[in-house]
């Protein structure tokens, strides 16, 4: 993360792990933010934000300072994230969301979950997004301020992605050549498709309920 071009600072947050995240993040001179249990990723990415704002507070950051949210598990690959922070950086979009190539390995969903989500923000917005769940992001300062809060738990990248259309933001999706841990076929598998689907599903109900009460 460190060596792509216009990174200022790589905030690591670590959502209760009980492995060695964030001392070895932290021997690597990013910044940490410990949650001493697990809060899911909706949090998780506030906490982040809540560093970037305390970095902006003591000048090591620019009050205009664009926000990149990189997923915990993409290994090497990870690096092609800096594909997002051109078109936000140059202004020609306020978000920028990675999508991936075919996966390796099987993926063990039947779209489901990905189905609601690309039909709750064409409902929305009127965009159909390719990879609706993605959570490689970078947000303009306009669009982190249209996002926040965010959606809860795995809701988030909906709720994001609505959020910052209503604001009558931009968007774009850029290819990235990444490689993620994909979900399986097994019953913790299920469980976590399970939780995504209802956070998706209370992300999209809480947007529709806000424009029928606003429309009325
Ligand atoms: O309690 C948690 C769980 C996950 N994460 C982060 O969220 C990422 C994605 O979680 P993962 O378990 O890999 O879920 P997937 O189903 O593979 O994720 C897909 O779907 C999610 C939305 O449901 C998106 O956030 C992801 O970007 C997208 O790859 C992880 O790498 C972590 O960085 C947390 O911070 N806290
Ligand atoms: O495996 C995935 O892509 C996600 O967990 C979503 O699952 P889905 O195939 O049910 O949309």
């Amino acid at each position: 993360m460190r060596t792509i071009p216009g990174v200022r600072a790589v905030v690591v947050v670590d959502d209760g792990s009980t492995d060695g995240t964030a001392t070895i993040a932290a021997r690597e001179g990013a910044e940490v933010v410990r949650h001493p249990r697990n809060h899911g990723k909706a949090d998780a990415m506030m906490s982040g934000l809540g560093r970037v704002s305390g970095l902006r507070r003591v000048g090591r950051l620019d009050e205009g300072t664009s926000v990149l949210f990189v997923d915990a598990d993409l290994e090497a690959s990870a690096q092609a994230v800096g594909a997002l922070v051109g078109p936000v950086a140059r202004g020609e979009a306020d978000l920028t969301i990675a999508t991936l190539p075919q996966q390796q390995g099987s993926a063990g969903g039947h779209g489901l979950v990905v189905g609601l989500a690309r039909r709750g923000i064409e409902e929305l917005t009127g965009w159909s997004p390719q990879q609706p769940l993605s959570g490689m992001r970078c947000l303009s300062p306009a669009a982190i301020q249209a996002a926040t809060p965010f959606a809860r738990g795995w809701g988030v990248e909906v709720g994001m992605t609505v959020d910052v259309l209503d604001a009558g933001l931009t968007i774009l999706e850029v290819p990235c050549d990444l490689q993620h841990r994909v979900t399986g076929t097994d019953w913790r598998s299920q469980v976590h498709r399970a939780a995504q689907y209802r956070d998706v599903a209370l992300a999209l109900g809480v947007r529709r309920l806000r424009r029928r009460l606003g429309h009325d």
